[in-house]
């Protein structure tokens, strides 16, 4: 029986890139948290010490900040795609590049007088995007997969969602309710089927078909909330041919202040943070193509 290396990455984790762009007075701001990991042939590395095929991690991150002045880009994706493809083309050793960027948004500042603030902005969260590149394999034959997220997107519903009618058995003690707060901090991921996209504008439907499908859906359940979520984003963003979505459930229980004589008309809750019951779902087309590496986080943070 032999002891051999199996498989492996190596790559900065978390560069905190922010770009200003300030050609008009009007300035436009990105904040990433950046993250390179890379495979190819680095068995040397491993077993004999040999850093000869090695571009060092601090070398990854000093591309990141050159490419993030350099590279020609709009959204996230793009620069992500640009960074992947700049070490799978140009770094002879590497066989496959993973780009994962989680991205804070920044809202701009309005003056007294309605206006925007040309330069002020305020962080808006703590909701995050995120985005997975992985890009694989040279010339003709190379892939690529995007996957696009959205994690700490903070949702509550004051009514319009119930939970009943549940398998008892001799440990249930939860009483059915018919009108109960729900609330989560989503996580999801989109697998696009395609690079054909106006990346920004499928952030906002997808987000848009999240939440609008949170507060519209008199929910029976956190799981038939999360299904109808991941069907409304397949409907709203063609590109996607996956999602999957995790949902812890913060729970808000009402607080019994009958022991002191007064009456609590679903208003008063304990929001607890601990335990959580944690709902999670895939929903994708039936036709879908293989995933490959798509969802294999390197961080966990994407
Ligand atoms: O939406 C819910 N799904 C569950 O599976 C569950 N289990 C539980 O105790 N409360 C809830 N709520």
């Amino acid at each position: 029986m032999a002891i051999v290396l199996g498989p492996n990455r190596y790559g900065k984790a978390e560069s905190r890139v922010v770009r200003i762009q300030r050609d008009t007075p009007r300035h436009e701001i990105r904040d990433l948290n950046v993250s390179t990991a890379l495979r190819g042939w680095f068995d040397a590395a491993h077993i004999e010490g040999d850093q000869s095929a090695v571009l060092p991690t601090d070398s990854q991150k000093q591309t990141v900040y050159a490419y993030a002045k350099q590279a020609a880009w709009d959204t996230t994706e793009e620069y992500a795609l640009t960074l992947a493809r700049h070490f799978v083309d140009d770094i002879e050793p590497v066989d496959t590049a993973r780009v994962e960027i989680e991205e804070y948004a920044w809202e701009r500042v309005t003056t007294a007088d309605g206006a925007e603030h040309d330069h002020t902005w305020v962080r808006r969260g703590p909701e995050v995007r995120t985005v997975a590149v992985t890009v694989s394999g040279a010339g003709a034959a190379q892939r690529t997969w995007v996957v696009g997220g959205v994690k700490d997107l903070t949702i509550l519903k004051s009514t319009g969602s119930e939970f009943r009618g549940f398998l008892q058995d001799p440990y249930t003690v939860l009483e059915p309710a018919a009108d109960r707060v729900m609330a989560t901090s989503l996580v999801a991921g989109w697998r696009f089927s395609t690079l054909e996209v106006d990346w920004d504008e499928a952030y906002a439907s997808i987000r848009q078909a999240l939440v609008a499908t949170f507060a519209n859906l008199h929910s029976l359940a956190l799981q038939q909330t999360l299904y109808a979520m991941g069907r409304a984003v397949l409907e709203a963003c063609p590109e996607v041919a996956e999602i999957r979505l995790s949902a812890p459930n913060k729970h808000h229980f009402a607080y019994d202040l009958a022991r002191f004589g007064i009456e609590n008309r679903g208003e008063i809750f304990h929001a607890a943070d601990r335990p959580y019951g944690l709902i999670q779902a895939t929903v994708m087309h039936d036709d879908a193509e293989d995933a490959g590496p798509a969802w294999e986080s390197f961080t966990g943070l994407v």
